[in-house]
């Protein structure tokens, strides 16, 4: 480690209660993360209010376009860095939170990567977070082992058999209350990223790779240049090669897709790729146009990829991505297998299967499953489709990139299925997120951050629509939405949830209620659930 950048002088320290965890978080990793801190925050506060500031625009009835100053690099002939060895071929990619069994069930799970997140499907409680740093060093070290309560004995397999990991860090978005510098907290993202690299970049040289991220959630060029600008940093504190850290980056908020080449070129020296995240890009959309009325979405379970906007938007992913030498990975199909029930099991991998056969025949180069029994599946569509390492010889010039096409209205209704379904979701998610599940299944789909997300953000637009005027949004058998809607579909929630059995979080349900009510009822939507939850995580 070279000397000059480490040493910085900051006050340093857990904030009360916090575990200390010496064996993670000692002087030198304080320092190290306290360097990036003084360094970088400046610039991630100033492209977070960027991001309010672009957004008072659409409130306004701005509309998102690609940016004029920017043709250039979108006209221009130029490519991403070559590919490692290890990212050459991404067909499955599993995803999953962070604790030891998961970590092992997806490194064992027959995939080609594993996504570890500490995003969507984590509640990022102190315990956890360091739990999953631990589990990923081990992983790395192949010492990882698991022995649960029921007897049960997770080892991993020889390294050759397990998936390539690849970590996805906390958002800009979001802080980590429990480590402070100079009184500050320090960025989610920092926390996360800076402590992975610091303790695995040493043995994934060692093993000819580097520490792989996903980067969630980016909204603009500027702030995939802050993450190059964070990465190119610590490689250059921790002595390692220029643009070994690689990047696969989530075009999964709306402007985003406006600057896909403006990302990639920001990142060109180690960018992998980029993937279609579409529940938080569904979510992105409500929230954008959450004043605009006639870009209301139907009901979540009608938002499907085949929805105009969604095809406009894996489409031109994969133009982008292969003009330029990069995966076009896609995204998560949201049903995982039912146990008991075979008839519903084969309908939900029946809408696995052709989701993943509409990617591989978009040109998508690899794709995302929830659970390890999906991995199969997912492989033998992309193993027929895609018999090379990846279609990046699919150039999709047949593809246009037009403003229209990307924010095109939808059609669709919301039915009081539908309606109550968002408030059973939402309860029923934050009431285990606060209980420290970040990814729970409810009704054999699977809910994270990014899935309850819409069904938040659609309850408060269809709520508050008509606050500039107009008729308020009614349900397909003509019932107003409105706030007797609303107050009488919590009222009726405990009844449909004793009939449920037990449910994780059910201690939350209470509070998780009050809090959907609240910001329900306020004139503002909130940007993130995550960050009036975190208050409450302990
Ligand atoms: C919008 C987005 O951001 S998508 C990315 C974020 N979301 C995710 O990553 C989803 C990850 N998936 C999951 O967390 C889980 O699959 C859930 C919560 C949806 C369902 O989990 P469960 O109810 O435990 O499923 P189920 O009982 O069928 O699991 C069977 C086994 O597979 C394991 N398993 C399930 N999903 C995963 C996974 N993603 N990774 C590793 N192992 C898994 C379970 O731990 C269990 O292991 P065991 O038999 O050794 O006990
Ligand atoms: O992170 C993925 C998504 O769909 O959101
Ligand atoms: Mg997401």
């Amino acid at each position: 480690m070279s000397a000059a950048p480490h040493l910085v002088v900051a006050d340093v320290r857990l904030a009360a209660g916090a575990a200390a965890a010496p064996e993670l978080l000692d002087e030198r990793a304080l320092a190290f993360l306290a360097g990036l801190h003084q360094r970088f925050e400046p610039r991630r506060q100033a492209l977070l209010a960027a991001r309010r500031e672009r957004q008072a625009f659409f409130d306004a009835g701005g509309l998102p376009d690609f940016r004029a100053e920017t043709r250039a690099i979108r006209e221009d002939d130029w490519r991403v860095a070559p590919l490692p060895a290890a990212l050459r071929d991404r067909r499955v990619e599993i995803t999953g939170p962070v604790d030891p069994k998961m970590v092992i069930n997806a490194l064992n799970s027959g995939a080609s990567c594993y996504m570890a997140d500490f995003e969507d499907s984590t509640a990022p409680t102190w315990d956890a977070l360091l739990t999953g740093q631990r589990a990923l060093r081990e992983a790395i070290a192949g010492t990882l082992a698991f022995d649960a309560d029921n007897g049960k004995a997770y080892r991993m397999k020889p390294e050759g058999e397990r998936a390539v990991l690849i970590v996805r860090p906390r958002g800009w978005h979001l802080d980590e209350k429990h480590l402070l510098v100079d009184g500050e907290r320090i960025s989610a993202s920092l926390f996360d990223a800076g402590l992975f690299c610091l303790g695995n970049a040493a043995a994934l040289a060692a093993k000819d790779r580097g520490p792989y991220l996903y980067l969630p959630k980016l909204q603009s060029m500027e702030e995939a240049a802050l993450w190059d600008e964070v990465l190119a940093h610590i490689e250059q504190v921790l002595d390692l090669p220029e643009g070994c850290i690689k990047v696969t980056v989530l075009v999964e908020t709306l402007p985003a897709v406006f600057e896909m080449d403006e990302i990639l070129h920001a990142l060109r020296g180690r960018v992998a790729g980029l993937n279609c995240g579409r529940w938080d890009y569904i979510f992105s959309y409500i929230k954008t146009f959450r004043t605009h009325r006639d870009r209301v979405l139907p009901e979540r379970g009608q938002v499907t990829m085949t929805q105009p906007f969604l095809k406009a938007y894996s489409e031109l992913l994969v133009r982008t991505c292969h003009r330029r030498g990069a995966h076009a990975m896609g995204g998560m199909a949201a049903q995982i297998p039912i146990s008991g029930d075979p008839e519903a099991n084969e309908a939900a991998l029946a809408r696995v299967r052709a989701d993943k056969e509409r990617e591989a025949a978009a040109g998508h180069d690899g794709t995302w499953v929830a659970h390890p029994a999906l991995v199969p599946i997912a492989k033998a569509i992309f193993d027929a489709a895609m018999p090379g390492a990846n279609q990046h010889g699919v150039a999709r010039e047949d593809v246009v990139a037009d403003r229209d096409a990307l924010i095109a209205p939808s059609r669709g209704t919301i039915t009081r299925t539908g309606f109550e379904g968002n408030v059973e979701v939402c309860v029923r998610y934050l009431a285990a997120w606060l209980d420290g599940s970040g990814c729970v299944p409810i009704h054999w789909l699977m809910e994270d951050a990014a899935t309850a997300e819409i069904a938040r953000s659609q309850l408060w637009q269809w709520l508050h629509v008509t606050d500039r005027g107009g008729e308020p949004l009614c349900l397909d058998d003509g019932t107003v939405i409105d706030d007797c809607l609303f107050q009488q579909t919590l009222l009726n929630l405990p009844s449909r949830l004793a009939a449920q059995g037990p449910i994780p979080g059910a201690g939350r349900v209470a509070e998780a209620t009050a809090m959907l009510e609240a910001l329900t009822r306020s004139d503002v939507l909130e940007e993130f659930l995550t960050i009036s939850a975190y208050e409450r995580l302990s």
